[in-house]
């Protein structure tokens, strides 16, 4: 569907009626035509259409004399205006720009969203498709690679590709905007630099300007790593999460991104399931059980490490991550992680592990490890972020792009408890300040009670569960089975792999 496109004359210069309101402003863009200069306001309308959400990009164009006398939409260029294409948006032979729609995200609204807002305001700023999804492209100016996913190696693939071509064309710099949730910035990193270790010099890692660059619009379901970039950015009004993902595509700074590195044990699996027909074809490393009610089979490859960049968790985080996923709950639909939820906060079951975390200085020294007194657990849980979901605050003192690993966990509880905390997490990130009394059945195990909360460097978790069953630990959303007496290690990544739009107050926060 091709973009709404309206003409409005302000008439009355009082009348700002007419006008987007600012809340869906994207920008305001100043072209020079033949005699006079055109302002064209960007906006994006949303609505709803067949009981889903639909969006729609709206382009108003106004005179330059309009606009002189008109006091509404001065304020808007104030506010919004772009002069010229942001460097990041500026293909050429030395920069390649990508736009990946990742079908599969959240509810599925990706390609209507690249369909009636990205591709028609690229247009509008002077770009379009190359019609190629290819990462190399022949580097004309002006034209984009569009990759609209076809399946879950999609986003994976165009990161192998990625790493190698950036190795071949070592001055070429990447925009890869992507329409999808954290799974897509996970996939990306994790693809990308397995690709890409081992060929990096400290002359490269130095360069981070050499990094591909990727511009989130927030299309899935939690999208931590969105929210809690711009958690701090304010304006003077509240705006949706699709337009300040559009402004930060227009107007925002590049930063790098910190990450960290989850190491496995022998003998660790990651745990997924689809209906993939050809599991054969995995090789030896892949293992499969079928299910007979849902015919979704579970695979299993052999992993020794992943990056993340949102949360890597053992309890119940990350079993209510993996549970909600198998075949036995996905017929339910969204009604799955409150039925898994209630289930497992009625067995409350305490996990068996040793928990060892390491804390360093600002350079990376280690200043000092120590082992938490108790050794069954609810809840652990490692992040360098501070939102989980848009209002789930788990880490309330983590900043945009602070890098810092921060630990959030809790002993033995019962379920109105974990309850309880959970909900505090949803005010506003309270729970860290929790703590409840004597030496009851809860603090059994020797640690006072209540929610822990440190800045880390390292965390290393050693499980001593017996059955498989509570041995899953989540790295940003994918789950991993590690063997009895294995020990995952969670450390702070001090090199960045990527780097992240962010809104210019942020970009402005971290360097300061
Ligand atoms: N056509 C497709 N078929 C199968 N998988 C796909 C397809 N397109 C994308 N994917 C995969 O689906 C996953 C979608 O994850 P993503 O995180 O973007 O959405 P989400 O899980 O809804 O959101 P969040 O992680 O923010 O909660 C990605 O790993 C992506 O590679």
């Amino acid at each position: 569907m091709p973009a709404e496109s309206t003409s409005d004359q302000p008439g009355d210069p009082q009348d700002v009626t007419k006008f987007p309101s600012s809340e869906e402003v994207i920008c305001v863009l100043k072209k020079q035509a033949s005699t006079k200069d055109v302002y064209e306001v960007l906006s994006l309308n949303q609505g709803e259409q067949d009981g889903k959400p639909s969006f729609t990009l709206r382009q108003s164009s106004y005179t330059g004399a309009e606009a002189d006398e008109n006091p509404a939409l001065q304020q808007l260029y104030n506010d919004f205006g772009v002069e010229g294409r942001p460097v990041h948006l500026q293909p050429g032979p030395q920069r390649r720009m990508h736009v990946i729609v990742s079908t599969h995200s959240g509810t599925k609204l990706s390609l209507q969203f690249y369909n009636n807002v990205i591709a028609p305001l690229l247009e509008a700023i002077g770009l379009t498709t190359s019609g190629e999804s290819k990462t190399g492209g022949n580097g004309k100016p002006d034209s984009y690679n569009l990759l609209i996913t076809q399946d879950a190696e999609s986003v994976k693939n165009f990161a192998r590709d990625l790493a190698d071509q950036s190795r071949s064309e070592k001055n070429v710099e990447h925009t890869v905007v992507l329409l999808s949730g954290d799974g897509g910035v996970v996939d990306m990193l994790n693809s990308y630099t397995s690709t890409s270790d081992g060929h990096h010099t400290s002359g490269d890692d130095a360069k981070s300007q050499s990094l591909p660059l990727i511009a989130v619009l927030p299309l899935g379901t939690g999208n931590a790593l969105f929210h809690s970039l711009h958690k701090t950015v304010k304006g003077p009004t509240a705006v949706s999460d699709l337009v300040q993902g559009l402004r930060t595509l227009l107007r925002g700074k590049a930063a790098p991104l910190p990450s960290f590195k989850a190491a496995f044990p022998e003998g660790s699996r990651t745990i997924t399931y689809s209906k993939t027909a050809d599991v054969a074809s995995s090789g030896n490393d892949s293992t499969t059980t079928a299910d007979s009610t849902t015919n979704l089979k579970e695979q299993a490859e052999y992993i020794t490490h992943l990056y993340g960049v949102v949360v890597a968790s053992y309890g119940f985080h990350s079993q209510l991550v993996w549970e909600s996923d198998t075949p036995a709950y996905r017929q339910h639909g969204a009604k799955r992680f409150q039925m898994v939820a209630q289930e497992l906060l009625k067995e409350s079951h305490a996990y068996r592990a040793t928990v060892e975390i390491t804390r360093s200085t600002a350079t990376g020294e280690a200043i000092g490890s120590e082992k938490l007194a108790r050794d069954r657990h609810t809840y652990i849980l490692a992040t360098p972020v501070s939102n989980l979901e848009k209002t789930f605050c788990i880490s309330p003192a983590s900043r945009p792009l602070d890098g810092q690993l921060r630990l959030v966990h809790f002993g033995p509880v019962d379920g109105a408890k974990t309850m309880e905390i959970m909900m505090a997490a949803y005010d506003g990130g309270k729970h860290v300040h929790m703590r409840w009394g004597g030496n009851t059945a809860q603090g059994q195990d020797g640690e006072g009670d209540g929610v822990g909360y440190e800045d880390i460097s390292e965390v290393r978790i050693t499980t001593h569960e017996e059955d498989a069953r509570w041995r899953k630990v989540c790295i940003d959303g994918t789950i991993v089975e590690i063997p009895a007496g294995g020990c995952m290690v969670v450390s702070k990544e001090i090199r960045r792999h990527l780097r992240v739009l962010v809104d210019e107050s942020v970009a402005h926060d971290s360097t300061s």
